[in-house]
């Protein structure tokens, strides 16, 4: 691929790098092409592929549809490639949506009235759904079947509608904001976890084998330990460390180095708005507690990206803990920052 096709690497280094979300054809090319078709090809997570194995071996006896499955945890961890999965293991079609695109509850009904039997139903960003399409969705859930209102005022009625059985999968970084009866009506929520660098050497492994790169173990190792514990930012910095390898001629950890120096991706894989929200919460409020909207605000993003990109990550590798009176950075947090505590007393309190 030429740099003219691949416009990820005109981009801002800090938005090709650190935003999770795939912004270009290219990017999208890109994780399709590195995408595991099979559960066996999944890397990791081996909890959840033996409950969903289980669940779709069930399935399969009983010759049914497999109940409907709710995924959950940050951007980048897998839950679109799982949902493909089943779709590909279980042999059925597969149907994509999201939230933000279903705004009414007649989109919904649109979308559930055109499934074929057996069709699997995934719809990502799902607590992002609105309202009204959420209630129509305990009902098809549950029986298949929806009520369509006609008309309005007192001259409305609800025409029921049945559906052909169809199995929803969910995907959600904010499971929390998913209402209960939405969440109960899931059999079964697969909680996906970062990865261990261990892990993610297999999976730039894998990715290094379908593009026919080489990468030397401590390359691998180098990427790894600084991809956040997630796959798809690992397979994105192969991406930046293979430009760099081939612009400069060199190879190994030196070009693992020098190509993430570049982007802005530090020892522990933080980039610029992590180290931003970092500064922000010690410069300015000595550490904290700071409320989640004063920090979004502070960094000029939005205060979901920071909930469910940032801080997930931070909370992992020990250097923010939330509290009840907001978001406080620990001691290993000023460390890493290289920034010294203030000792006047005008904040005054200790970690
Ligand atoms: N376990 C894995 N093994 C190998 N590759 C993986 C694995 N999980 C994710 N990937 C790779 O990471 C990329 C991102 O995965 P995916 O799109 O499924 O994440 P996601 O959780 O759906 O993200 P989002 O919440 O942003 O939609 C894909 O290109 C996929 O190839």
């Amino acid at each position: 691929m030429t740099a003219a096709e691949d416009p990820a690497t005109a981009e801002d280094p800090m938005t090709a790098v650190v935003r999770p979300t795939p912004e270009s054809d290219a990017e999208l090319a890109f994780e399709g092409a590195l995408r595991p078709k099979t559960l066996a090809e999944f890397v990791g997570q081996a909890k959840v592929r033996a409950q969903l194995q289980l669940l779709l071996d069930a399935a399969r006896l009983q010759n049914r549809t497999p109940d409907h499955i709710l995924l959950a945890g940050p951007p980048g961890l897998g839950k679109t490639t799982l949902a493909m999965i089943v779709a590909e293991e279980s042999g059925r079609p597969l149907r994509i949506s999201s939230g933000p695109a279903i705004q009414h509850a007649g989109d919904l009904a649109a979308l559930l009235s055109s499934l074929v039997p057996g069709e699997i139903l995934f719809i990502d960003e799902i607590h992002r759904m609105a309202r009204s399409a959420e209630e129509m969705l305990y009902l098809a859930m549950e029986d298949f079947r929806i009520d369509i209102m006609v008309g309005k005022g007192a001259g409305a009625t609800s025409i029921p509608l049945d559906l052909a059985p169809f199995t929803l999968i969910g995907a959600t970084t904010r499971s929390g904001l998913l209402p209960n009866p939405l969440r109960d009506r899931f059999g079964f929520t697969a909680h996906l976890e970062f990865y261990e660098a261990e892990e993610l050497e297999r999976v730039l492994d894998r990715a290094a084998g379908l593009l026919a790169l080489e990468i030397d173990s401590a390359a691998r190792q180098e990427i790894a330990g600084r991809s956040r514990g997630t796959p798809r930012i690992a397979n994105r910095l192969l991406r930046r460390v293979r430009d760099y390898a081939l612009v400069h001629e060199s190879d190994g950890l030196e070009a693992v180095q020098a190509a993430l120096a570049l982007y802005d991706v530090d020892e522990l894989g933080l980039d610029r708005l992590d180290r931003a929200v970092l500064s922000v919460m010690l410069t300015r409020f000595d550490g904290g507690p700071v409320g989640l909207n004063t920090l979004a605000v502070s960094v000029g993003e939005e205060a979901e990206t920071i909930e469910s990109v940032v801080e997930p990550f931070l909370v992992r590798i020990g250097l923010l803990t939330r509290t009840p009176r907001g978001r406080v950075a620990t001691g290993e947090a000023w460390r890493h920052l290289r920034i010294d505590r203030r000792t006047d007393g005008l904040f005054g309190h200790d970690l």
